[in-house]
């Protein structure tokens, strides 16, 4: 349990009061009543980026950099769908720069003049698979999100933090304003959204506080965030300045569930974090796992199989329940696209697994 701990941060406000903006005791946070969790395939499309945060080995330099050809992208998905899987998930670089003319090049031979042109191929390739895309592309613009978002179920981003980290320094810095604009383009879109915050770059308890009391902002102008990540930094090759500690990592949690409205899940990622220590922080998901690929953003770190998601949950004394990469709120509004919204209902072997998904909770 939380002990006596007030787990609450102060934010100084502009008239110079002291206003205690995300103050959290054990009165506010509790376990939640199942857990969650969605059956995924990964497709990294490609490891170019523009940018080299400190924390990432996913990156690859201009001469390294690979890019998936669309027969990969169909053997990945095709694997995913026979093992019951329902989301392609498509994590990669953030749109990369003019340094990679190799993939600039290799883009524009598949009739492609930007990844984001090829990413909509790429989801049209899951969907004919039978599985929902969930595009995590990075920062886009308003054009570059629009290209793709009737063929996503969801789309995400992690803002990480609103503060300027040396974590991503350098010549090429992510920038803590341009992930927040892509989290506002969503809304304006009226896309369902994935977020999170990275617990350990760099940032401290308030700007922790400060990057969850900007998705609330934002989620209560366009009611588009359908959850938010809490993931620590892990180590690896190039990032060995640890993960947080768990405490920090259970404020961070708990401060996520009592920041942010009902609606919005809080997931605990199972191979990243202790997830059986953070359940009493209001974690109700455990986000995207594959029976099939890799993290491949953190390869070191294994999925665990779905018998140990079940002795989580039956630990907990909560059902485990398997989910779509949309949540059901949004599954049958204005959200979704025709195009989406017909996978889902489609009298087809994929549209049948959706539903029985849907129907089991
Ligand atoms: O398998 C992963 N899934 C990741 N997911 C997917 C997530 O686990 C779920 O599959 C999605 O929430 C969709 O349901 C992300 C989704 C985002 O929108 C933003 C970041 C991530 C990060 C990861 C990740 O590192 N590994
Ligand atoms: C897919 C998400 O994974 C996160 N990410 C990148 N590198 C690491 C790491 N070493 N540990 C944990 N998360 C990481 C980024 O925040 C990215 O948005
Ligand atoms: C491989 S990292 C995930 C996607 C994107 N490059 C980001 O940092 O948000
Ligand atoms: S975390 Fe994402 S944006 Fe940062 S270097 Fe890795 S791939 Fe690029």
């Amino acid at each position: 349990m939380f002990g006596a701990a007030d787990y609450g941060v102060d934010i100084q406000v502009d008239d110079g009061d002291t206003e205690r903006l995300l103050s959290v005791t054990p009165d506010d946070v509790s376990a939640a009543e199942s857990l969650s969790f969605c059956r995924n395939v990964f497709v990294p499309l490609t490891t170019a980026c523009r940018y080299t945060c400190t924390y990432c080995t996913y990156y690859e330099p201009p001469g390294q950099a690979s890019l998936l050809s669309p027969a990969e992208i169909r053997d990945i998905c095709e694997r995913g769908a026979d093992a019951g899987c329902t989301e392609a998930l498509f994590t990669f670089g953030d749109d990369p720069d003019d340094r990679y003319e190799r993939i600039h090049g290799q883009l524009a031979e598949w009739g492609h003049d930007s990844i984001h042109d090829y990413l909509r191929e790429a989801c049209d390739i899951a969907l004919d698979c039978g599985l929902l895309p969930h595009s995590n592309p990075g920062d886009q613009t308003r054009e570059q999100m629009g290209r793709v978002a009737d063929l996503n179920a969801s789309v995400g981003v992690m803002l990480e933090t609103t503060a300027e980290v040396r974590a991503h320094g350098g010549p090429r810095a992510k920038e803590p304003g341009q992930r927040l604009a892509t989290i506002a383009t969503a809304g304006e879109l009226g896309v369902p959204f994935t977020t999170g915050i990275l617990v350990g770059i760099g940032e401290t308890a308030r700007d922790r506080a400060e990057s969850i009391l900007a998705i609330r902002e934002l989620h209560e102008r366009y009611g588009h965030i359908q959850e938010i990540i809490v993931q620590p930094v892990s180590n690896n090759d190039r990032w060995q300045q640890g993960s947080p500690e768990l405490e920090t990592l259970r404020r961070a949690t708990a401060m996520a569930r009592a920041g942010l409205p009902a609606e919005i899940s809080v997931q605990s990622p199972p191979n990243l974090a202790p997830v059986r220590e953070l359940l009493d922080c209001g974690v109700d998901d455990l986000g995207g796992v594959s029976p099939v690929t890799d993290d491949h953003v953190n390869p070191d770190y294994a999925w665990p199989a779905l018998r140990e998601l079940e002795n989580i949950a039956e630990e907990a004394g909560v059902p485990l329940e398997e989910r779509l990469p949309v949540q059901d709120r949004y599954a049958a509004s204005e959200w979704l696209s025709p195009r989406i919204q017909s996978a889902i209902e489609a009298d087809s072997e994929a549209g049948r697994r959706y539903r029985r998904v849907l129907e089991s909770v």
